[in-house]
């Protein structure tokens, strides 16, 4: 929570105000920042200085896991997070590939369980990640990405954590994970439960130790209509201690994810915040 409330308070002290043209608002920005998880002494870097949604995180992750390429299947999980980009965006609207209402496009887990090759097959990365894993191998490229630039258009954003790479080192899985553009306020409160669960939930299936989960953050920004909430609500918080982050033992298989896992399987202890702060969302 540290390192959240550090981060922020770095943009408000330190940003730099840059114009993005995909919103047509302004961002305070910096570039660079590292966060550190530390899934193995179970230190879940949920945001206490105000309520977090974090079924809604795991239920993205769950369904970038499981190639879901529709806004309809992340809310039947429990994430409305995809509606605006798929439904709102007018860029994508027009795009002739959009396959209509609720459409995301080739994005994410759509690229990572079916990277499209030369010859016209698909590759899914995290199968083999998960094979080599579970047989205690790390050839030092296992890495699930979902970074296409071949076909951008083909999707409603591209993405923003593109890659996760994992390592072994011995029985104990490390894993370091990408970012290349971050919405401090809304995406980061996200995107910390994302990496951490992701972490503790391919060690559980793979029968490894989770060691730490590192968090490179490249273009980290507040938007404009954002600031004033962050800079004098949420900033003048004083945060709780961590909460822990409790994960259903029966799930063994990527399987078991990818078929009967529900946001019931999921739950956190000790889970203390202040009240919910509403941040303007930026399509
Ligand atoms: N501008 C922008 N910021 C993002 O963080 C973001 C995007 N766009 N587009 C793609 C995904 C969608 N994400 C989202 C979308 C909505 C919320 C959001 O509204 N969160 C609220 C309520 C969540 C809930 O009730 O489930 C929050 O208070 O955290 C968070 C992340 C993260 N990504
Ligand atoms: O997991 C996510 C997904 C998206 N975001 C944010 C970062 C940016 O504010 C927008 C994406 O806009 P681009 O113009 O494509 O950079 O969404 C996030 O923080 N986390």
């Amino acid at each position: 929570m540290k390192q959240y409330l550090d981060l922020c308070q770095r943009i408000v002290d330190e940003g730099i105000w840059v114009d993005n043209e995909r919103t047509g608002k302004k961002c305070l920005t910096v570039i660079n920042a590292d966060l550190t998880y530390d899934v193995a002494g179970g230190e879940f870097p949920l945001v206490t200085t105000r309520k977090s949604f974090w079924k809604s995180a795991i239920a993205e992750m769950i369904g970038y896991l499981r190639g879901y390429q529709s806004a309809a299947d992340f809310r039947k999980l429990g994430t409305k997070t995809w509606d605006a980009n798929a439904n709102e965006n007018d860029a994508w609207l027009a795009s002739p590939h959009r396959l209509g209402p609720d459409d995301i496009g080739e994005a994410y887990g759509v690229v990572g369980r079916g990277w499209r090759t030369a010859d016209g097959s698909r590759i899914d990365l995290l199968r083999q990640i998960m094979d080599d894993l579970s047989k205690g191998v790390d050839n030092r490229g296992e890495i699930l990405t979902f970074y296409n630039p071949g076909i951008f258009d083909r999707a409603c954003l591209r993405p923003c954590m593109y890659s996760h790479h994992f390592s072994l080192l011995g029985d104990t899985l490390y894993l370091n994970s990408t970012q290349r553009s971050c919405d401090v306020p809304l995406g980061l409160n996200f995107n910390m439960v994302q990496v951490y669960f992701l972490l503790a939930i391919i060690a559980q299936i793979t029968g490894k130790k989770a060691g730490k989960a590192y968090h490179k953050i490249v273009n980290a920004h507040i938007y404009e209509d954002q600031l004033e909430l962050m800079r004098d609500v949420q900033l003048k918080r004083e945060p709780f201690p961590a909460p822990k982050l409790i994960i259903n033992p029966e799930i063994k298989t990527l399987e078991d994810l990818e078929t009967w896992v529900t946001l019931d399987d999921f739950d956190v202890e000790g889970y203390q915040c202040h009240e919910a702060i509403k941040y303007p969302f930026s399509v």
